[in-house]
């Protein structure tokens, strides 16, 4: 049976109404996708206190984690990852990409030319879909 991984992604909006990318570096699974930074939930953890805890870790910054986008469930070839992303903002700051291959902050109407983990695509068409 697939292991199914529950997941956070922090959807970081700057002032400029730019939503905050990374790409998976060729390390990691789903190598060369862009997704919305964060990782597995830990036990114990809330999904805030999980994306708090990942975006520390992975780009040295903290967010303030605001309001559920999207809750999605996609079966990969090995594994099943429910994706639930949040609206963030920058806290303390500015995000220092340890992990990823790179980052970028797009504006909406530019997000669907990204390569987006397919887990991410309901959350990109979302948010590409919501007004300014
Ligand atoms: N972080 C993140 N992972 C995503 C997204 N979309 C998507 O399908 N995934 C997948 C990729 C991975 O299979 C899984 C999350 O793994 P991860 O490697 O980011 O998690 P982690 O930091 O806790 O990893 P680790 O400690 O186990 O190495 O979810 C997304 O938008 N953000």
């Amino acid at each position: 049976m697939k292991k199914t991984v529950h997941v956070v992604g922090a959807i970081i909006e700057n002032e400029k109404n730019e939503i905050f990318c990374a790409l998976r570096s060729p390390e990691m699974d789903l190598a060369n996708h862009w997704e919305f930074p964060g990782g597995k939930i830990e036990i114990g953890e809330t999904p805030e206190q999980a994306l708090k805890r990942e975006i520390q870790e992975e780009f040295a910054c903290t967010i303030q984690v605001g309001a559920k986008v999207e809750d999605t469930t996609y079966e990969y070839e090995r594994v099943i990852v429910r994706l639930e992303t949040y609206k963030a903002q920058l806290e303390e700051g500015q995000p220092n990409a340890l992990e990823h291959a790179a980052t970028k902050w797009v504006t909406r109407d530019k997000l669907t030319q990204l390569n987006f983990a397919p887990a991410d695509v309901p959350a990109v068409v979302k948010i590409t879909n919501e007004a300014k």
